[in-house]
Parts: C-alpha cells; sequence; structure tokens
C-alpha cells in the first residue's frame, strides 16, 4: 500500500491556533512558526511553513526532490535563516543565534547526512570522536563514549579500520556513531539511507529507533516509501512549500 494523503489531516500540520495553545509549552523539541524560507535566487522552499515536534518523537519527513525537505532540516541547525518567521530547536530561538551560542545549540544536534561526510585520512575511531576533540572532552571521557557508541552501531570490530576499507553501510553507521557520541537529545537524518540497499537501510533505521527508545528525538527525510511504512512512524511531507501530515497504512 503506497503512503496516503488522509483527507481529513490533509492541512498544515500546526495551524495558527494549535500554535497559540502550544505557547510556552517545554516539551517541544522543534517549532517552526510562519516559517518562509526563499533563496536568492527567488526559489521558495518553504512558505509560511508551522510545525511543533515534540520530545522523544521520531518524525518521518517526505516530499518529492526539491521540496525543500534538506532546506527545513538546515533552517534546524542555524545552516541556514528563515526569510520569515522563527524556529526554536532546543528552546532556543535559531533565528536569532550567532557564533558561540549557535555552536553550543550545534553540539546539541547529531547530524547524518546521505554522504556520510568521513574524513578518509582517519581512522573510524578517530572520525567518531575528532569533534569531542575539538569540544574539549578529556582523554578519559572520550575513550568512555567511544565503544558503547561503536558497539551499539556494530563496528567495534572495526574502530581501526579507515573509511574506504569500509562498506557502504558501515561508513553510514561510523556517521551515525559520530553524531551520538556527543549524546545529543536530537538527531536530525538527512536521506540516511539514499545510498544504501534494503538490508543496510533497514539496520540504520533499527539504530536510529534504538536511539529514539533510548529518548533522543529523530527527524528522518526519505524518499524510501517503503522503510516509511515499515517503520509505521508519523510522517509529515513537504509539497509546493507546505507540511502535510500522512497517515501511513502499513
Ligand atoms: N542554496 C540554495 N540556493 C538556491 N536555491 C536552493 C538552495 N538550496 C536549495 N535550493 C532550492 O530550494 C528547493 C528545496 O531544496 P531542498 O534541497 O531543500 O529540497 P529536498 O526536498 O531536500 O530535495 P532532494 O530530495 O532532491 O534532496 C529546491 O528548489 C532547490 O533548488
Amino acid at each position: 500500500m503506497p503512503v496516503l494523503t488522509n483527507p481529513a489531516t490533509s492541512e498544515q500540520v500546526t495551524d495558527e491556533k494549535e500554535g497559540k495553545a502550544q505557547e510556552g509549552c517545554t516539551s517541544n523539541m522543534v517549532q517552526l512558526r510562519s516559517v518562509t524560507k526563499t533563496y536568492a535566487n527567488g526559489c521558495h522552499a518553504l512558505l509560511d511553513v508551522n510545525l511543533e515536534i515534540k520530545n522523544k518523537e521520531f518524525l518521518f519527513i517526505t516530499g518529492p526532490s526539491g521540496s525543500g525537505k534538506s532546506t527545513l532540516l538546515r533552517l534546524l541547525y542555524g545552516e541556514e535563516l528563515p526569510t520569515q518567521g522563527e524556529v526554536v530547536v532546543n528552546g532556543c530561538n535559531v533565528t536569532t543565534l550567532r557564533g558561540d551560542r549557535l555552536s553550543l545549540l550545534r553540539r546539541r544536534i547529531g547530524i547524518v547526512f546521505q554522504d556520510y561526510k568521513l574524513i578518509p585520512q582517519r581512522t573510524v575511531a578517530e572520525n567518531v570522536t575528532f569533534v569531542l576533540q575539538a569540544q574539549g572532552y578529556t582523554r578519559k571521557e572520550i575513550q568512555r563514549r567511544l565503544e558503547p557508541t561503536l558497539k551499539l552501531v556494530g563496528l567495534l570490530s572495526k574502530a581501526d579500520c579507515f573509511p574506504d576499507q569500509l562498506s557502504g553501510g558501515e561508513q553510514q553507521r561510523v556517521s551515525i556513531a559520530r553524531a551520538i557520541v556527543g549524546t545529543p537529545p536530537l538527531i536530525l537524518a538527512d536521506e540516511p539511507t539514499g545510498n544504501l540497499d534494503p538490508d543496510n537501510s533497514w539496520q540504520v533505521m533499527q539504530i536510529l529507533r534504538k536511539l529514539n527508545s533510548f529518548g533522543a528525538t529523530i527527524i528522518v527525510t526519505t524518499h524510501d516509501e517503503q522503510l516509511v511504512r515499515r517503520c509505521n512512524r508519523p510522517v509529515v511531507q513537504v509539497r509546493n512549500g507546505k507540511l502535510y501530515q500522512l497517515t501511513v497504512n502499513s
């Protein structure tokens, strides 16, 4: 069965009234308030979008190519600024954060990309711990975090391998390990299974589901409708710059 739009809920996920009702609510990990994103070339990626994602939620974001899924995630970690509206993440207004305060927020967000973005000259362990070193964690603390993280993604035995010695699925799991080693409460995954076969895709989703069960809020963009159905989690679709809630029929 395809993912179907439920006509009864085919509307912006949070309308203005609901948004007001939620004001001051601290259980939201993410809030987009009347967000419009127009790029310098005039491309309207998002149009007056409202969205609330609660702590510990697991949400899929789907939509056609070029519909604005990556833009939405980039707004959440401050890589892009909205043209209008506000983006609030973990209680911080990303729209107004700059410099050190933005860096601090980013430490609280784990990001997973479709193309892994590993450093080829560094081992798995070094790729995973690189950011912690840059953030001034002690050697002891880094070691304390490394082993359980690699274990969780099933790569303990590959700690000394270099990225080109790993399969695509393994490389993606290294990038997940790197995203979670600092135990961020929010994990953003932009097409994390885009380059993977179904088995590896499922493995990645199982890891993300496990992290969610540990309490992390997870937001995943994907084109993979089969995977979305199999996971049976809430889905928001981006279409023509707007957000629509979908029902999932597995
Ligand atoms: N830096 C940019 N400058 C101008 N336009 C951009 C920029 N980044 C994205 N866009 C445009 O904004 C729209 C949304 O892009 P975005 O990358 O968010 O889509 P997407 O849904 O993630 O696509 P895909 O599924 O193909 O990755 C597209 O029309 C794209 O061409």
